[in-house]
């Protein structure tokens, strides 16, 4: 992946409303290239609905996501193609006879990542996760954590420059999907790529991410490097579902 092809994505006061409630708000954040991002709050402090943003599955309702000169929204096939998220409907099936190598063939095509060797890379991938025995399930019949790796290998295989992955540490990986999962999203960053995940853990922020960015009943409220993060008043006076995450950050 050269790295010219990974845009630097930015927030320009960007918010999104549903049925007349901000689900986020005033949002001004620049993620580069290169790096890995932690969106932390509680439940409900809009963390979804800012990765589906970026993915382009929503518009904004105010303001803009802009990926390098670009501005993302869903019609935006071209730019979607950069982007990847799996969330909790990753796994599910278009259609109940597809298969997931059908469906991986189909998200191949989607994303014009036909090249040569794509297909043993899945068909490594699928060895590598252990999901030989599933490769021709039908809908149903898989795991949760199963239909996460099959999305995961559409994941690793396209690697398209951009990685947004919804509360991935609650997707039912076992601890070697996990520890899988962990190492491809250092290397992504590490070939330049840029990786943002939820969690609703500071400690995740920790010990993968780069940046973390914490939003709060829709506002983004903090952002900076986990271990940086001073011990300011900001943790004292905040409501206590902010301070739970503010206080998992900062020096060890
Ligand atoms: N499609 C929707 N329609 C109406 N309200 C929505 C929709 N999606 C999200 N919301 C609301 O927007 C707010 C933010 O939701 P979001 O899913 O982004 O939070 P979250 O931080 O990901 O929460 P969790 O940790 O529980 O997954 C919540 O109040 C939620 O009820």
């Amino acid at each position: 992946m050269e790295s010219s092809a990974v845009p630097t994505i930015q927030f320009q006061d960007t918010g999104r409303i549903f049925a007349g409630a901000w689900a986020l708000r005033h949002v001004n954040a620049t993620l580069l290239p290169g790096s890995v991002y932690a969106v932390l709050g509680a439940n409900g402090a809009g963390k979804s609905t800012l990765l589906r943003l970026m993915a382009g599955w929503l518009p904004a309702s105010e303001g803009r996501i802009c990926l390098g000169p670009s501005f993302m929204r869903p019609t935006a096939i071209h730019l979607r193609r950069k982007v990847m998220l799996l969330d909790d409907t990753s796994g599910d099936r278009k259609a109940e006879l597809s298969s997931p190598v059908d469906d991986l063939c189909q998200l191949v095509r989607d994303y014009h990542a036909e090249r040569a060797g794509i297909e043993d890379e899945i068909a490594n991938w699928f060895e590598r996760l252990r999901l030989v025995p599933v490769s021709r399930s039908k809908r149903g019949e898989m795991s949760k954590g199963q239909a996460y790796k099959i999305a995961m290998v559409g994941l690793f295989a396209i690697a398209p420059p951009i990685w947004l992955l919804d509360e991935p540490f609650s997707a039912g990986l076992d601890a070697e999907g996990l520890q899988i999962l962990e190492n491809q999203i250092r290397e992504h960053a590490e070939r330049g790529g840029t990786v943002i995940f939820s969690s609703q853990w500071p400690e995740h922020a920790r010990r993968l991410a780069d940046g973390a960015l914490v939003l709060h009943e829709g506002k983004l409220v903090w952002s900076g490097v986990p271990d940086e993060k001073p011990n300011d008043e900001l943790t004292d006076s905040a409501a206590p579902a902010l301070q739970a995450v503010l206080q998992g950050l900062g020096p060890s």
